[in-house]
């Protein structure tokens, strides 16, 4: 089985990561999106094992330890990782896996796992992006900050991944995501703007 049927998608805080997922998977049950461990606190309707696995920092240094994350960050304050064991599983499994990840898990994925692909979701204007993320209301203005910052980072290394794609459209980004996903064929080495 290749890893590249293991695709990463990254992007700023906001850009609507999460919602384009979500849809995906709602048009594309076959495509297995890996549950991330977090010692960030539950969001209003955030359940344990299906958004996240919410764990503290005990917990989370343990999984560090025992090398059962795949790759792990920390971002605007609070830690982030994926489990490694299903993962492999999936992969070995032949089903098309998604990781919603990070830059720096991003680049962890590709030293451990160069064949997989690496999509970074980018928002139409810097501008579009503090209005979605102001406008989802899930944070105070001091992590909407923090966010912002981490935001300008990433966007400074969208050519390090395989292809962009501009979140204008939800689904005309999973058209494309799925696309890629099943045939990633046609993507260059070289970053790509598109949608
Ligand atoms: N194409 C789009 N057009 C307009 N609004 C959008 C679009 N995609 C997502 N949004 C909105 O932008 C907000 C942020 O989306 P989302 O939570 O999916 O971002 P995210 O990238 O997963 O953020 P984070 O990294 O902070 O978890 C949400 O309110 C969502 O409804
Ligand atoms: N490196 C990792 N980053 C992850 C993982 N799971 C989620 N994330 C990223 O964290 C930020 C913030 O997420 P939020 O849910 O608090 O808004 C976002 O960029 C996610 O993509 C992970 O397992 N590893």
């Amino acid at each position: 089985m290749s890893e590249r049927r293991l695709t990463v998608l990254s992007g700023p805080s906001g850009v609507g990561k999460s919602t384009v997922v979500a849809e995906l998977r709602r048009a594309h049950p076959e495509v297995w999106l890996s549950v991330s461990v977090t010692t960030r606190r539950p969001r209003p309707g955030e359940v344990h094992g299906v958004h996240y696995f919410f764990v503290d920092n005990e917990e989370f240094d343990r999984l560090i330890e025992s090398g059962e994350l795949l790759e792990w960050a920390e971002f605007a304050g609070n830690r982030y990782g994926t489990p490694r064991e299903p993962v492999l599983k999936k992969l070995a499994e032949g089903v098309p896996t998604l990781l919603e990840i990070d830059l720096e898990g991003a680049r962890q994925v590709r030293r451990s796992m160069p064949e997989a692909l690496l999509v970074f979701l980018a928002p139409p204007s810097w501008e579009e992006l503090e209005k979605r993320l102001r406008g989802r209301g899930t944070e105070p203005e001091e992590v909407i900050a923090r966010r912002l910052e981490a935001g300008r980072n990433e966007m400074a290394a969208e050519h390090e991944f395989d292809l962009s794609l501009v979140n204008t459209n939800v689904q005309d980004v999973c058209h494309r995501l799925i696309a890629l996903m099943t045939d990633p064929q046609g993507v260059t080495t070289t970053t790509n703007r598109e949608v």
